[in-house]
């Protein structure tokens, strides 16, 4: 099982899998009550409307907010030099809007969820509303994951009069940004202001030159992440959008397995992932969270059952150069605050199981002159490349929106096992051969009146 294949090769794989930005924006009209806003107050409460709303009125509302805090190192921290806006919690305003019934729903189904997943239920969840007043912005963070089933962040920004506060997205070494007080200004002004985006995109508020802009932002979650069977809770009437190089994937893999001369022995095929994941301490639900392309990837292959399965990977230098693949994080971590890359990655060896895919030791390596045996190398051919090494401790824990101590954003790979062409015959011939099976069976049991232990008439 120890063979690669050439990126040449795999470059058909490669091509075929494409991506969309990692959000959607745009805006929307929304009945005149939408636009109200009820808040507490010191000594009572406040009203106003968003579409006629004073500078004064914005300014009382900017005075009722507290500092925005956010996320650095674990702790909540008031830092004004990295994010300056105004805060309230929820509960000390309301505000009539349910996104839930307008067609924002449809717009992140569609256009963020993509394919099969587009008819997951998802949740949403108010977080807080913002005021970014002149001077205000956000410098670069991602959001804080607030628990293994967020998947993304949802902004509606209200058409309040200002410049500046666009929001810079920024993903897979590419960046947009979405200025959408540019836009109020040729829109009715019932008019709200949305963004979508995936959990792991880097995003920052440019500084707002002059006016307020008011936002309310929400946390999206999958809200089957819980069931054990993925597909069982999906709402069927929903009509998912075909996500255009999922066939054309499938189709190149299913030709590729179908050639004799494509790891005829069986290998590992590696897909460095495009997103990053929230995890706990261990990968094992992971698979139920994928975005995107990921998604597209583990569907075609779980398909074709080259079981798919995600891992961490890490490059270890001590006694020599390795790479491995393992999908729990031993306990330590969570044990020890300021425990460093290399202690993790020793207990990781310790309790292991771990897959080394790659090492560039000498012949007279420490270890084999102390009589260890090594594990084998299983190596792997990848058709997207690992962008980078899982980091335990990185920026993506530093700077979020909270601080959280749980959950931390991970780069994880798919890898998944080609049989040898042999089995991979075998495996179809099965196939074909289990269907006709169960076909003359069926007919049978129909000619003889059987039910299926109460089950009968289910698939028709
Ligand atoms: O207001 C925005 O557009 C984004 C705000 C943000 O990044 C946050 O609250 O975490
Ligand atoms: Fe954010």
């Amino acid at each position: 099982m120890s063979q690669t294949v050439s990126s040449d090769v795999l470059q058909p794989l490669t091509d075929a899998i494409v991506d969309k930005p990692p959000y959607v924006s745009g805006t929307l009209s929304l009945p005149l009550d939408c636009f109200n806003l009820f808040y507490k107050t010191g000594n009572g409460a406040n009203y106003l409307n968003f579409t006629t709303a004073t500078e004064a009125e914005l300014a009382e509302l900017a005075a009722a907010c507290e500092a925005a805090t956010f996320g650095r190192n674990k702790e909540d921290v008031l830092d004004e030099s990295y994010r300056r806006a105004g805060k309230m919690d929820v509960d000390q305003f309301s505000n009539p809007i349910v996104p839930e019934r307008t067609p924002l729903m449809q717009a992140i189904r569609n256009e963020l969820l993509e394919g099969d997943h587009s008819a997951r239920p998802i949740r949403l969840e108010l977080y807080k509303l913002n005021v970014y007043s002149e001077g205000s912005f956000f410098k670069p963070h991602v959001d804080t994951p607030r628990s293994g089933a967020m998947f993304g962040s949802l902004v509606l920004v209200f058409p309040t009069q200002h410049e500046g506060g666009g929001l810079i997205l920024r993903h897979g070494g590419k960046e947009w940004t979405v200025d959408l007080a540019k836009e109020f200004s040729q829109l009715p002004a019932c008019s709200i202001g949305f963004i979508a985006f995936y959990s792991d995109v880097e995003h920052e508020v440019s500084l707002v030159r002059s006016g307020h802009r008011v936002t309310l932002t929400y946390n999206l979650y999958f809200e089957d992440i819980t069931v054990e069977d993925e597909d069982a809770n999906v709402d069927a009437e929903l009509i998912s959008t075909i996500v255009p190089n999922e066939p054309t994937f499938s189709e190149t893999l299913k030709e590729m397995l179908s050639d004799p001369t494509f790891l005829p022995n069986g290998g590992l095929l590696g897909f460095g992932l495009r997103h990053k994941y929230p995890v706990r301490w261990s990968l094992d639900d992971v698979h139920k969270l994928l975005k995107g392309s990921d998604a597209v990837v583990w569907r075609a292959v779980e398909k074709l059952s080259l079981e798919p399965a995600l891992y961490f990977c890490y490059e270890d230098w001590y006694p020599y150069p390795e790479t491995v693949l393992f999908f729990n994080i031993p306990g330590i971590i969570e044990e020890e605050t300021n425990i460093d890359e290399q202690s993790i990655i020793s207990r990781i060896k310790e309790v292991g199981p771990t897959i080394v895919i790659e090492r560039d030791s000498p012949s007279s390596s420490p270890s084999s002159e102390s009589g260890q045996q090594k594990e084998p190398v299983v190596p792997v051919s990848w058709v997207t490349p690992l962008t980078q090494f899982t980091a335990f401790r990185g920026t993506y824990i530093e700077y979020g929106n909270q601080a959280e101590h749980q959950i931390f954003y991970a780069e994880v790979c798919l890898i998944a096992r080609v049989p040898s062409f042999e089995e991979r015959q075998r495996i179809r011939k099965d196939g074909e051969l289990t269907k006709g099976e169960e076909e003359e069976e069926e007919a049978q049991e129909e000619e003889e009146g059987v039910e299926d232990g109460g089950h009968g008439g289910e698939d028709e």
